[in-house]
């Protein structure tokens, strides 16, 4: 393969089709981010021609959308394990490969990273041998910390190259000021001919005048979204067509020649090239394998997963109390709101990618006297961790943190694991953490949420709960656990939201054995139920515990704590995270990889018991 710089602009197209078939063929297999990646080929391949993946910092947001760049550098060979248990990674890692600068995963940190690599390439001496380039999706620019990167780059002008991927969507339609800004009607058509003329007046007009002209042409970035950028003092290119190879190299080539901080507006397709996906599908964002001749899904969900249960039990509640709302952050479908957004527009908001303003505005909400439900994932939780402390908590707001994706998620990986939200929330004053085992306990801990006071954090999986249907559903009373079942043996198993479905598979391989375990839904992880479990203690002596979490500061520990507090002669061993990032890949094979399979739960019980 020639070197990049060395073909033509033809030979680039053809590339560039070829690279988006391995795309689409590699994705219809293994799943992954679709439209994103297809809708950013000729963006990356003219980064790759123009900068030197060997020199210049390449930092992807969200880095969802760098298959290219992937297939570009050293992994076309094995770009078929994508998102696959030891296999490539669907965001840029560099413990995956040298040419991925850094790694991604959660939005809009590539010009904070951009404006920290000019900084060292400064103080190294190396400013005009290295440049920093950033891709940035016009969903993810929507977020806070983007504001905080150019606020400093606008002021110290370091040189750094962002390249703007404007393809007019996040995971859903895009919302909000900034989207519709950067979409401005003088950003299209009448903007480009009226450039377009003066390029060509200008050819024809003495020097003099070319002064003048330019000055004309420079006046129309005013009513374009340069002026946004412009005025922040980052020189603005565009907008230019983010599929013609030819302007965004050229693009490019101006830019790393201006040695400033500078951006490129490219305007993208969302799905370029696959015809099904392309423009604004909300679907071919993140796809599970599918036909590529018809586009159908090959894996159907079968049972019902824990995100529905969560939508249709808070619709239930909306309609009968018009005091609720809700929010999400960029994630309607994700997450289960789109119903509601859709029944109730004045209660129910995506606010785009921007957690932190997520939390607090609904907290502003409770105070005033509604009752917010903050519908976010567990890891996108992580994100707005000071406004749960600082404006949920130390009021003791009456809002509710419905954390969806709690536990393992499966092929995103480690930047997407929901491992850490009993961790960092147990640990805040006020805050109440509860968790349902099933559709019928989601339903009960929405409606006893609504009357509890002050934060309140239920967690549910990614997908749908093991069954537990055979035991009694029940209202939610705080800080209430339910004892499923009594057992003739000394051991008890405590299961804690998705954790009990597995508790309850495991006592059934342990009644096998002619071992009979007693079984608690423990509903509350803060306040643990005392009562209860000092009584339990009395009868079992050996406790395991199950629950989706890491073990530093999971379930495990907090009922450590409660042993500690009441002297209790209890053995306890947590089937929690140990204390390291989980890689990515299908969550069964991951689980079996981490050795907490049931299967392997009920073997290292029976272990210990032997
Ligand atoms: C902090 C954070 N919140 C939410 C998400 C989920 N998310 C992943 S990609 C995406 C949309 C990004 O849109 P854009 O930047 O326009 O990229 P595109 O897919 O359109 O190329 C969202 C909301 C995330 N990765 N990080
Ligand atoms: C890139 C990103 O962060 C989202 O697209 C995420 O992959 C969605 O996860 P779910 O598939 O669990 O909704
Ligand atoms: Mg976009």
């Amino acid at each position: 393969m020639k070197q990049l710089r060395e073909c033509s602009i033809e030979e680039l197209n053809e590339y560039c089709e070829q690279i988006r078939q391995k795309i689409i063929q590699t994705v219809s297999k293994n799943g992954g981010h679709l439209s994103s990646n297809v809708g950013a080929v000729e963006l990356i391949v003219a980064m790759h021609y123009v900068f030197d993946i060997k020199n210049d910092p390449f930092i992807f947001d969200v880095s969802h959308q760098a298959y290219t760049h992937k297939l570009i550098t050293d992994r076309w060979d094995r770009f078929d394990t994508l998102r696959e248990l030891d296999g490539i990674s669907g965001y840029t890692r560099p413990d995956e490969s040298p040419y991925d600068y850094f790694v991604a995963g959660h939005s809009s940190t590539s010009i904070s990273l951009a404006v920290g690599a000019a900084k060292a390439i400064a103080l190294k001496g190396e400013q005009y041998k290295r440049v920093p380039v950033a891709l940035i999706g016009d969903g993810s620019l929507s977020a806070g910390m983007v504001y905080e990167a150019l606020n400093e780059l606008g002021d110290r002008r370091y040189p750094v190259i962002i390249i703007l991927n404007d393809n007019k969507m996040s995971i859903s339609k895009p919302i909000g000021a900034i989207s519709k800004f950067l979409s401005s009607a003088m950003a299209g058509d009448f903007y480009q001919k009226i450039k377009k003329t003066t390029e060509q007046i200008l050819q024809y007009l003495p020097e003099s005048a070319t002064y003048m002209a330019k000055k004309f042409e420079e006046s129309f970035k005013l009513i374009t979204p340069g002026i946004l950028f412009e005025e922040l003092g980052i020189d603005y290119i565009g907008p230019i067509d983010g599929h013609n190879l030819e302007s965004l190299i050229r693009a490019m080539q101006s830019a790393k020649g201006l040695k400033k901080p500078v951006i490129i507006h490219a305007q993208t397709l969302k799905g370029k090239g696959y015809e099904m996906a392309e423009g604004y599908y909300e679907k071919w964002h993140g796809v599970g394998p599918f036909d590529v001749a018809s586009g159908e899904a090959l894996k159907k969900g079968v049972s019902k997963n824990a995100t529905t249960m969560y939508s249709e039990a808070l619709m239930d509640l909306a309609k009968q109390h018009e005091n609720v709302v809700g929010v999400t952050a960029a994630m309607p479908s994700g997450t289960g709101l789109s119903p509601l957004i859709q029944a109730y527009p004045n209660r129910f908001w995506d606010v785009a990618i921007a957690e932190q303003h997520a939390v607090t505005s609904m907290c502003a909400m409770a105070k005033e006297g509604f009752k917010p439900y903050i519908t976010i994932y567990s890891t996108f939780l992580q994100r707005a961790y000071d406004q749960v402390i600082h404006d949920a908590s130390i009021l003791n707001l009456n809002v509710v943190f419905a954390i969806d994706r709690a536990g393992i998620v499966g092929e995103d990986g480690e930047t997407h694991q929901g491992a850490f939200d009993i961790s960092y929330l147990s640990v805040i004053p006020h805050m109440t953490l509860m968790a349902p085992r099933d559709e019928k306990a989601m339903h009960a801990a929405i409606r006893y949420s609504y009357k509890h006071q002050g934060p309140l954090a239920i967690r549910y999986p990614r997908g749908s709960f093991l069954s537990c249907d055979a035991f009694e559903s029940k209202p939610f009373e705080y800080g209430k656990a339910q004892l499923l079942k009594e057992g003739d043996s000394k051991i008890l198993l405590l299961g804690y939201g998705s954790g009990v479905g597995k508790a309850v598979a495991t006592s059934k391989i342990l009644s096998e054995k002619g071992i009979d375990a007693a079984i608690v839904d423990l509903r509350f992880a803060k306040p643990l139920d005392e009562s209860l479990l000092i009584s339990l203690a009395l009868k079992y002596e050996t406790w395991y515990v199950f629950s989706d979490s890491a073990k530093i500061g999971g379930v495990g520990s907090l009922l450590m704590a409660l042993k500690e507090k009441n002297t209790l002669h209890v053995k306890i061993k947590t089937f929690e995270y140990d204390d390291a990032f989980i890689t990515h890949g299908a969550t069964h094979l991951v689980e079996d990889r981490l050795g907490i399979t049931i299967e392997q739960l009920a073997g290292k019980i029976l272990e210990d018991i032997e």
